[in-house]
This record gives structure tokens, C-alpha cells and sequence, in this order.
């Protein structure tokens, strides 16, 4: 009998196939509509394998449920939208699908750190509003990129991806880490920092650690007060782990100059959330992975870890590795 599997989302038809042939396949088959929690509660009853993305919550209650799962197989890397405590306390396997968006990502949060450094949507809408009368000295001005100085807390493998392209810009770079990284500090010329260092001395703060009970609210109220009225803070991680509150107020009060954010503590983010009405704020809807190619190596990945463990083996991405190896 073919192990049932639940894919949360539409995925390319290439990759949902390849599950086809060995597992019997149920798929919340739309584009831009999450699954319905109830629809996940039943299906989760059967399973024996949950493909499913970060906008799914898979919680305790829903965990309880699931009394024939094995596997869980995320389609991002962050898995914070799991309880891996107790899906490792049931001997579910959790797997992620690590480095095949590092590269992407990377390219996402230096584009978010141009956008805000230098304006770029807000000048775009300057002239599409028709405000564009004249060139002017200090017109729409933003800050340097080139020789400045950026501060990547989090240096891990999007991280140290940032690091690279910092360097092309001859920034300097600072980094606060769990551990020290030795050989990137030696082949990127990176200096390790305090987290209150890196936040007085950066011009760019770019957050890219995971979330995380420590990680949550990491970045609050007085890390704020620490930083140049001239800092831009660039959050392509998770939203929680920078508080929106105290980032509110910390533009508002001019404590810091502007930020860049492609995640939120709520997402999607509510049309009325204050920092929305900012012009200093740049606004993505958590985009940093998706070019085409990308997403379909992510979704080939997270394949390849629902048949691994399906099979018996240990996935590749295993990310509660203590679970080991199970059989069927
Ligand atoms: N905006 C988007 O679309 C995307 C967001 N992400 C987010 O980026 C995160 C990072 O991804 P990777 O670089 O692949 O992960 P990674 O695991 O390679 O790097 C994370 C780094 O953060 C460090 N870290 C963890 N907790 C820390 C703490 N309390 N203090 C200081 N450093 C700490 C780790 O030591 C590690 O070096 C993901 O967990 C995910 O949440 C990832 C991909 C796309
Ligand atoms: O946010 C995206 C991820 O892969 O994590």
C-alpha cells in the first residue's frame, strides 16, 4: 500500500508526479489560497507525510492529531512554523530545505538594502505621481553603500552570502554570531563584534538569524538607541525578532534613519500596521527566495526529503536529528 502523503499548496507538476509514483497523493491544489486549518486537521488524521510551507502552522493541537505521520517536510528553510519539540517527542521526522535559496536570498536583502539605502521606491512613485519637476541638489537623497559599514547579525549561510556581496561594495563588515566563523573572518576580512558594538558602529543592520525563542524580540527598544541616527535596519529573516513596535517608534523618534523589511511578525502584514504609513520603510511581501529556478529546487529538495524518509532513510535535511533512522 502506497503511504499517504499531504502537499498543502500547488507545486510543479514535474515534482507532484514524482510523489505520485510511489505515494498516494491528496494536494490543497491552489496558487494563492492557504489551506484551511480544518482541512489540515483532517487530513493530517491519515498521513504519513505533510508537505507544507511556512504559512501553515503545525502546532501541538494539530500534532495530536497526526497519529500516522512520519515526516514533515518544510518547503523553506526557516521551520519556526513548527513544533519540532513535539513532532520529535511523536518521532516525526522535520526536514528544511537548506543552501539551494542561500544565493537568492542573498541577492534579495542586498537589492532591500539598495531600495532603502537610495530610495529606490519612493522615487519611483515620485515620478509616477507626476512630482518629478526639476532635478534638484538635495532631492531625493540617501545614504552610501560603497565604504560603509555593514553589521550582518547572524552569519550563517545566507549570511555570509550577504558578507560576500558587501565586499564587492568595499563595506566593512562586522558580524555577531552563537560562534565565531574563523575562516569566513579570514577569507572576507570580517571582524567578529559585540551585538551593542555592531549596532553603534554599522550604517546597515541586517538581521539573518533564525527565530527562535532567543531570537525573539532580539532587536527592541534599547539596541535602537544604540545605533546612528543615519542606520538603515534590513530584517529578511523573521519578523519577530525585530519588535515593530520599538522599530516604530525608534523611526519616529529619528533614532534611526530607515528600514527594509520582507517579514513581519504577522503575515500576511495588516493593510493598517503603522509602519505601512512610513515613507522610510520599504516593504516586501516575504519574497527573498522566489526566483523561478530557486523555488523549484527548494520544491525538488523538499520532495526528495518526504521519499528519503519515506524509504527509511535519513533525509538529507533532517532537521530534528536526533530522531535518526526509522523504518516503516
Ligand atoms: N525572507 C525570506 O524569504 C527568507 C528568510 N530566511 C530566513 O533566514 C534564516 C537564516 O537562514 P540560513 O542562513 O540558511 O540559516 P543558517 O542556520 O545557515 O544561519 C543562521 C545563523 O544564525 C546564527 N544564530 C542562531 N541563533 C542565534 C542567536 N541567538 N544569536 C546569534 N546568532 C544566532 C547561527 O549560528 C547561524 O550562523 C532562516 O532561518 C529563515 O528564517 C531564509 C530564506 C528566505
Ligand atoms: O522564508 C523562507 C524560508 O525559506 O525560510
Amino acid at each position: 500500500m502506497k503511504p499517504k502523503v499531504f502537499i498543502t499548496r500547488k507545486i510543479p507538476t514535474h515534482l507532484l508526479n514524482k510523489l505520485e509514483e510511489v505515494c498516494e497523493v491528496s494536494i490543497w491544489n491552489h496558487e494563492n489560497t492557504p489551506v484551511p486549518r480544518e482541512v489540515l486537521e483532517e487530513k493530517i488524521v491519515d498521513a504519513v507525510g505533510l508537505f507544507c510551507l511556512l504559512t501553515e502552522t503545525i502546532d501541538e493541537e494539530l500534532l495530536q492529531k497526526a497519529n500516522n505521520l512520519k515526516v514533515i517536510s518544510n518547503m523553506a528553510v526557516g521551520y519556526n512554523n513548527i513544533n519540532v519539540d513535539v513532532a520529535s517527542k511523536k518521532g516525526i521526522i522535520v526536514t528544511n530545505t537548506p543552501g539551494v535559496l542561500t544565493e537568492t536570498t542573498a541577492d534579495l536583502t542586498f537589492a532591500l538594502l539598495m531600495a532603502t539605502a537610495r530610495r529606490i521606491p519612493e522615487a519611483s512613485d515620485y515620478l509616477r505621481d507626476g512630482k518629478w519637476s526639476t532635478w534638484s541638489p538635495m532631492q531625493l537623497t540617501g545614504q552610501d553603500i560603497y565604504n560603509s559599514t555593514i553589521g550582518i547579525i547572524g552569519l550563517g549561510r545566507i549570511g555570509e552570502a550577504l558578507a560576500k556581496r558587501a565586499k564587492g561594495f568595499n563595506m566593512d563588515i562586522l558580524y555577531y554570531n552563537r560562534s565565531r566563523k574563523l575562516e569566513a573572518e579570514k577569507e572576507l576580512g570580517l571582524q567578529y563584534s559585540t551585538l551593542e558594538n555592531l549596532l553603534k558602529e554599522s550604517d546597515y543592520v541586517c538581521i539573518m538569524t533564525p527565530y527562535t525563542p532567543e531570537t525573539k524580540n532580539m532587536i527592541r527598544k534599547e539596541h535602537f538607541k544604540l545605533m546612528k541616527d543615519t542606520s538603515i535596519i534590513i530584517n529578511t529573516a523573521r519578523g519577530g525578532i525585530v519588535n515593530e513596535n520599538d522599530l516604530y517608534h525608534a523611526l519616529v523618534n529619528g533614532e534611526i534613519w530607515a528600514a527594509g523589511l520582507d517579514v513581519f511578525e504577522q503575515e500576511p502584514v495588516p493593510m493598517d500596521h503603522p509602519l505601512l504609513t512610513m515613507p522610510n520603510v520599504v516593504t516586501l511581501p516575504h519574497i527573498g527566495s522566489p526566483s523561478i529556478a530557486t523555488r523549484i529546487k527548494m520544491a525538488n529538495v523538499a520532495v526528495n526529503n518526504m521519499l528519503q524518509a519515506l524509504n527509511g532513510e535519513i533525509p538529507e535535511n533532517i532537521v530534528n536529528k536526533e530522531l535518526g533512522k526509522f523504518n516503516n
